[in-house]
């Protein structure tokens, strides 16, 4: 029994919500604190009438009746004396003034936002906001956990990927890494549940506006961009340059990707489906949250809804001389609070599954 002591700072957003959902069931894990900005002093269960109940029964769920589900400010130094490891769930921007304090508490921390996964340069260009702290950055470890296992598990500062990076990222990268693809060329067109603008209210997302509707959004501007081209340069050792475009549809949790791989010429012609199919199959044995689906078979979004999977399905294209590799995951699990509970995990040597043991809710 390890008893981690668990704070999350942003537990009344999306993301946040989810990681509370998660980790009331994971055997490891015990809530000690919870914070908000616009519910300090409530209960969580007031906020989110789902978990009425929920919060003070004992045995199977570890959170106490001790107060620890009444919503409180951030306060570093409480945090300090009552946890060992912080969640950061909070809008961009304000995760890197909070990481040096936590981490000078001796606190490990994993950010489930953008502040630490791309360079100051980067970061400033694309997020239009101050970077954060060179030193702290570079003490990050980038959490795509498939990719990262190593790193992670000895990590005390994990800076958790974006949704549609990773659901990205782990369909290109077994082709990069093989050699077969032109990293420099390739095209992302990836649509998303509207979950993933959080849970403040907006013009964008409110649902007249959403409701029989499909558009894409931040083509060529897209905060993910940089991330998923900086991440897949460093882990292939190849220049990699993405268009991505980005689509909200009007469902509420979910992304698909599909991405467009033009083929190396020497790969043209050689390649088979078998070959890339195994080859993907290889790269992910020892990962048991991505699954590659047989040929011919196509992965949706209710097939991974509700859990940590990012399954992928693949074509080659001989015609056009591209591999097309389409990844589904749920934006909220894989995409947030799962992948980060998957990366807790890892840092503290369980199981990496363990409290991400559910099957998807199908229908
Ligand atoms: N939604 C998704 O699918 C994904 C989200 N992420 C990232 O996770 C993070 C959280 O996203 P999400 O949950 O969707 O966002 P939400 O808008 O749903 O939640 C934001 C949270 O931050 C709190 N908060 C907002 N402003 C402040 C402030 N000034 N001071 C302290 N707390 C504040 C809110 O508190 P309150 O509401 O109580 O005022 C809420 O708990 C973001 O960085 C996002 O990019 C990453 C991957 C996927
Ligand atoms: C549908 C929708 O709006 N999705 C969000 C992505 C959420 C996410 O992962 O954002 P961070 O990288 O900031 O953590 C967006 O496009 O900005």
């Amino acid at each position: 029994m390890i008893d981690l002591k668990v704070a999350i700072i942003g537990a009344t957003g999306y993301a946040g919500i989810e990681l509370v959902r998660l980790l009331l069931r994971h055997p490891e894990a015990e809530l000690t604190y919870l914070t908000s900005d616009s519910y300090t002093g409530q209960e969580l269960a007031a906020v989110y009438p789902h978990l009425t109940g929920l919060l003070q029964s004992s045995l199977a769920l570890s959170i106490h009746d001790d107060g620890v589900s009444t919503l409180k400010a951030i306060d570093v130094h409480t945090i300090a004396q009552c946890a060992d490891v912080v969640f950061l769930s909070l809008p961009a921007g304000l995760s890197s003034a909070l990481v040096p304090q936590l981490l000078e508490q001796g606190l490990r921390v994993i950010d489930l936002g953008g502040d630490h996964r791309i360079p100051a340069d980067l970061y400033e260009a694309w997020y239009k906001k101050m970077p954060a702290d060179a030193a702290i950055f570079r003490q990050a470890v980038y959490g795509l956990t498939e990719i990262a296992r190593t790193k992670v598990a000895g990590a005390t500062f994990i800076s958790n990927p974006g949704c549609y990076t990773t659901a990205a990222q782990l369909a290109i990268l077994p082709s990069l890494q093989a050699g077969w693809i032109d990293g420099r060329r390739i095209i992302i067109d990836a649509k998303s549940g509207v979950s993933g603008a959080g849970r403040g209210v907006g013009l964008g997302t409110h649902f007249s506006e959403i409701n029989e509707n499909f558009k894409a959004y931040k083509i060529g501007a897209h905060q993910h961009t940089p991330e998923i081209e900086y991440h897949l340069s460093l882990a292939s050792g190849q220049d990699t340059c993405v268009t991505f475009a980005p689509h909200l549809v009007p469902m509420t949790r979910g992304i698909l990707a599909t991405s467009y791989l033009p083929l190396q010429s020497k790969a043209c012609g050689q390649l088979t489906q078998e070959q890339i199919y195994e080859t993907y199959q290889e790269f992910y044995q020892d990962s048991p949250f991505v699954r590659i689906r047989p040929i011919g078979q196509f992965p949706q979004t209710k097939e991974v809804y509700g859990t940590n999977y990012c399954d992928i399905g693949l074509y080659l294209d001989q015609r056009t001389k591209q591999l097309i590799a389409v990844s589904v995951i749920d934006n909220l699990v894989k995409g947030a609070a799962g992948q980060a509970v998957q990366n807790l995990n890892v840092m503290y040597g369980l199981d990496e599954t363990t409290g991400l043991e559910m099957s998807p809710l199908y229908p």
